[in-house]
């Protein structure tokens, strides 16, 4: 047990895909993973632990926000022995040919702080996804028949923004897209050398005003975990 996951030793795999909500986890664990079972409630933040085609598999939250998705992921790290981070999550699209729906594969995270900014100081450290995850995740999204685009994202503080003219800078250095965690998840993965990847699905569009209906959240959901777990265990 740890101060934040109430799993046993041994109780977390290796491989552990990370959505912001725990109800996501949950959802996921239940419609993919054979023989789920709760490793996690520790503050809600709901974890499970099953199989999929037979390989070992966590899924664990990691709450909204960097501060959030750091606790968690040091702990999976440091703590169970976790050696392959999967954020799964939503995102909002800064580009006009991103569409709500697209699978977004972060190549790097552009943040303009991360929670690792104490150890790193004046070092502006390129948060930069595991190469062979990148490719087996394009890979299973091709073959999936989405719409999927590579490349920087805007790992963002704020969800309220009211700095408009930070979004047009980003848009203006083709950055695909902004959400809140990956920048700190590539960060921490990079210090303990293990792997990490964020497969995004757009749940609404900067430019546009589209965001995506709750009834169909479900089911591009479901191809982003896919996705996430071919990545892990067919790359
Ligand atoms: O859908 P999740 O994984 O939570 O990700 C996105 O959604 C939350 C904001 O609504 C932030 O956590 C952001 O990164
Ligand atoms: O962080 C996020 C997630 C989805 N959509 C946004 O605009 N921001």
């Amino acid at each position: 047990m740890t101060i934040h996951i109430g799993a046993e030793p041994g109780q977390i795999a290796e491989t552990v895909l990370m959505p912001g909500d725990p109800l996501r986890a949950k959802w996921a664990a239940e419609t993919f993973l054979d023989a789920p079972e709760c490793v996690n409630k520790v503050r809600g933040m709901l974890g499970y632990t099953g199989t999929w085609r037979g390989h070992r598999v966590t899924i664990q939250g990691s709450g909204m926000g960097m501060p959030s998705l750091s606790i968690y992921a040091n702990e999976l790290i440091r703590d169970y022995g976790a050696k392959r981070l999967i954020r799964v999550g939503s995102a909002g699209a800064m580009q006009p040919d991103v569409a709500v729906r697209d699978i977004v594969l972060a190549q790097g995270c552009t943040a303009l702080s991360t929670p690792s900014r104490g150890i790193l100081r004046e070092v502006n450290l390129a948060p930069l996804a595991d190469f062979h995850l990148l490719t087996a995740a394009h890979r299973a999204a091709q073959d999936s028949g989405a719409r999927v685009h590579v490349g920087n994202i805007y790992s963002s503080d704020v969800f309220y923004d009211e700095r408009p003219d930070l979004n047009e800078i980003m848009q203006r250095h083709g950055v695909l897209c902004v959400e809140m965690e990956a920048a700190e998840l590539y960060t921490v993965a990079a210090r303990h050398g293990v792997q990490a990847l964020a497969v995004l699905t757009i749940s609404d569009h900067l430019l546009t005003g589209d965001a995506l209906p709750a009834s169909e959240r479900e089911q591009s959901f479901g191809q982003m975990i896919e996705i996430a777990l071919r990545a892990a265990f067919e790359g």
